[in-house]
């Protein structure tokens, strides 16, 4: 165990009161919660957690807050964002240390030329500082440090450090200048400082202007045999010798790729792997891979570090680096445009991982091999899910200690091709199939999408010429009826039509009354269309509604654009919805879509006369993001409430009691390697327990003959003349109409989907 006096207040390493091989433990099964609501991750193997040699002393990059009496440190383990200042820490590399402790001394007497930049930052006081961020770089071959400061290998060891500045309260670019250079002489490590400007108010420690005071702009820093150029702000992995572990594994994969993929035209010499590196940073892994025989082409969007990365690339004689400045998915695009083939893909994305559309672009690229470096197991599983529809399967993940005594986790996947994740099939008979549609594939083919939903199900054993039931987005997920031929569809059109009752689990921006019915017309195509979307809240979650919908009527967009009218936009869509709202659930929770999942059918089996009740679970995605802005306890709480799905489906005849045992559906032939499905009941499921007329949420009474009483039939636009007095199942009081007020409903958007990102400099 690693003694620290700070430990019992300092909020920095979480972990540190356990041994270190509990703390691996800890974050393997970090891991392995991150994959485990995802079906078609089900046979992904977690492997032992790669432990660190170093755990003390090794964080070789810190962003410390500066509080109003001069400490410099972390928030507390309090939570209400108190600095502890923390002179001993025991991760931080020597040479911060050693730079953090005379900075203490200089921000209690500074010398006059800096006083103006070492005043502490106090949001109710004067004062400037508010952070420090420092960075180690491993100088080989420099002389301008100190001969005692080089390390077994020969390099150097200096730091870059950046002053973080409240902007308007920042003094002259003379005056900073002059601190800069004063400072400089009192800090012997320190080779270049900069000051960066932070705006008022945004979360992030580092705001978006650096400029360079004084010493070098940038500096090299080795990691393995190969160094890059680092420079102020940019990222780093915090642990150089777990960032070299990644790059060996890394390259030891390329190295192992099928010799016949790499032949010649000649037909016999092994040509040099073409690697693409996604998110390349300063090129640390580009640079490497090179070192290794690649032939590399990076992307990044930070357009400095991108000149860095060639620069280092033709210092250490590896020729000229293909490094690109852009988006991923853009860059990807134009690549496929051009017809360009790898054999490789290195993506080691920030946080919030790989947006869909780079995902896409990636996936048509088609290269044999792809290996994924994440810092969110969240994420990472997400974005594993997405590609097991897109043809890429992988077998275990490498999890690796970056940042030890603390939460984070590192993974490596190594991704390879495979025909695209078959879907789970919920219900099927002679007439039908029902599966779960995952986000981010449309149900039939579209050609800005690699693959379908209707392709993947044509896979299945025994599946041929199906026809679409109910449509649903391709950002929704959800439960989808497919025909297995034009009669089948026809009957159950109208049974759902008639019968029929979708529903959805939604979040929705902001509270919304507890129930309500939004009743407005629709405008498509110049024609107005009428259509009611009735929901009910089933739990607040940070602030935002977590509802139950059921749409009269299947318009396109109709619950989103209603719940848009009233001033409740869904959460994570991008048409319809609240950008900045949007914006901060996908970084902050990982939410890349519309948080919409038709959770439910209920229909009337247009054959047998049963009713039939089909219910998928709620995806991976939409758990972990709702997870990870709430705690566990929303969840816990809709889990008992029965309203997260069971993955099941049960039918029951006319005048049967509830607890008859019902004709099993027809067993599933499954074949291959897919793994199987949930049991199907073959009974009625227990009747859920009953709730207090006022209960937050109506339970998902799966079993309950009275929860099927047919919904009214809105087939005709003029039974919207009067709104149906909706008598809900089992007697619940009829909804009232609680809209909000707002202008209008949205004009339904067609646009085919593209997702955007702000192109920004990140860091871990
Ligand atoms: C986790 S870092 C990885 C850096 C690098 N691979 C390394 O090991 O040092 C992620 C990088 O992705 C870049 N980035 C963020 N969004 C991007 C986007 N949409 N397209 C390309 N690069 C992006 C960030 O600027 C950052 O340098």
């Amino acid at each position: 165990m690693i003694e620290c006096v700070h430990a019992e207040q300092c909020g920095g390493c979480p972990l540190i009161g356990m041994d270190y091989a509990q703390q691996l433990t800890t974050k393997r099964a970090r891991v392995v919660s991150a994959i485990v609501h995802y079906p078609a991750l089900e046979l992904l193997y977690t492997r032992q957690v790669v432990p660190g040699d170093q755990i003390v002393g090794y964080r070789g990059r810190a962003k410390l807050i500066v509080s109003p009496t001069g400490g410099i440190g972390l928030y507390g383990r309090s939570g209400n964002h108190d600095v502890i200042d923390i002179p001993n820490c025991r991760v931080l590399a020597p040479a911060l240390a050693e730079v953090t402790t005379i900075l203490r001394g200089l921000i209690t007497s500074p010398p006059p030329e800096a006083r103006g930049l070492l005043l502490p930052y106090d949001p109710h006081g004067g004062g400037v500082l508010r952070a420090i961020d420092l960075r180690e770089v491993h100088m080989p071959g420099t002389t301008s440090l100190p001969e005692t400061t080089t390390t077994a290998q020969g390099n150097r060891v200096g730091v870059l450090l950046t002053f973080v500045l409240q902007r308007d309260r920042v003094p002259s670019r003379e005056e900073l200048k002059e601190a800069g250079r004063a400072l400089r002489a009192l800090l012997p490590r320190v080779v270049g400082i900069a000051a960066n400007l932070h705006e008022a108010d945004a979360p992030q420690i580092l705001g978006p202007e650096t400029m360079v005071l004084d010493g070098v702009p940038h500096a090299e820093d080795r990691i393995g045999p190969t160094y890059h150029v680092a420079s102020f702000g940019s990222f780093v992995q915090v642990h150089r010798g777990q960032a070299s572990r990644v790059h060996a594994l890394i390259t030891r994969e390329i190295a192992s790729l099928d010799m016949q993929l790499l032949i010649d035209e000649t037909g016999t010499n092994r040509r040099q792997p073409k690697v693409l590196d996604l998110y390349g940073g300063s090129g640390a892994i580009s640079i490497a891979l090179s070192h290794a025989k690649n032939i590399v082409t990076m992307v990044e969007s930070f357009a400095p570090a991108v000149q860095n990365a060639r620069s280092a690339a033709e210092a250490q004689g590896l020729g000229k680096l293909d490094a690109r400045v852009g988006d991923a998915a853009d860059v990807v695009n134009s690549l496929l445009a051009n017809n360009e083939k790898f054999d490789a893909v290195v993506m080691n994305p920030p946080r919030r991982g790989v947006s869909p559309a780079a995902r896409e672009a990636i996936a048509r690229l088609g290269a044999p091999l792809c290996i994924y470096v994440s810092c969110d197991p969240d994420t990472l599983a997400r974005d594993l899910d997405h590609f097991s529809r897109l043809g890429y399967t992988s077998s275990e993940l490498i999890p690796i200690d970056m940042i030890p005594l603390t939460e984070e986790v590192e993974t490596v996947a190594v991704l390879k091709r495979a025909p695209p994740a078959q879907p789970r099939v919920i219900y099927e008979d002679d007439d039908v199939i029902v599966v779960e549609k995952g986000p981010h594939e449309p149900v039939e083919n579209q050609p800005e999408y690699l693959g379908s939903l209707m392709q993947r199900c044509l896979r299945l054993p025994g599946v041929s010429n199906l026809k679409v039931v109910n449509k649903l987005d391709t950002g929704t997920s959800g439960l989808c009826i497919f025909a297995r031929n034009e009669v089948a569809r026809q009957l159950w059109t109208t049974a759902l039509a008639t019968s029929g009752r979708l529903i959805y689990l939604v979040a929705a921006k902001g509270v919304t009354p507890t129930k309500g019915a939004i009743a407005r017309d629709l405008r498509e195509g110049g024609r107005s269309y009428m259509a009611r979307t009735r929901y009910r809240r089933l739990a607040v979650a940070s602030g935002h509604s977590i509802l139950r919908v059921i749409p009269d009527g299947h318009r396109p967009h109709q619950i989103r654009r209603h719940l848009a009218a009233i001033g409740h936009p869904v959460l994570g869509d991008e048409r319809y919805g609240h950008v900045p709202t949007n914006r901060y659930f996908e970084e902050k929770h990982g939410l890349d879509r519309s948080f919409v999942h038709l959770i439910r059918i209920e229909i009337v089996h247009p054959r047998t006369g049963a009713k039939l009740l089909i219910e998928s679970t709620l995806p991976g995605d939409l758990r972990a993001s709702l997870e990870r802005a709430t705690g566990s306890s929303v969840i816990k709480f809709l889990e008992q409430k029965h309203a997260l799905g069971e993955n099941r489906a049960s039918s029951m005849l006319p005048g049967e009691p509830a607890s008859a045992p019902l004709p099993p559906p027809r067993p599933l032939d499954r074949g291959g390697s897919q793994p199987a499905i949930g049991p199907m009941p073959t009974d009625l499921s227990p009747p859920p327990p009953s709730y207090p007329p006022d209960s937050l949420a109506e339970p998902m009474s799966y079993a309950s003959p009275d929860s099927f009483a047919s919904p009214p039939s809105y087939a005709s636009p003029t039974s919207y003349a009067q709104p149906p007095s909706y008598a809900p199942p089992g007697g619940l009081p009829s909804p009232t109409i609680t809209e909000a007020p707002t202008e209008h409903v949205p004009e339904l958007d067609e646009s085919p989907r593209t997702i955007r990102h702000a192109i920004v400099s990140d860091d871990d």
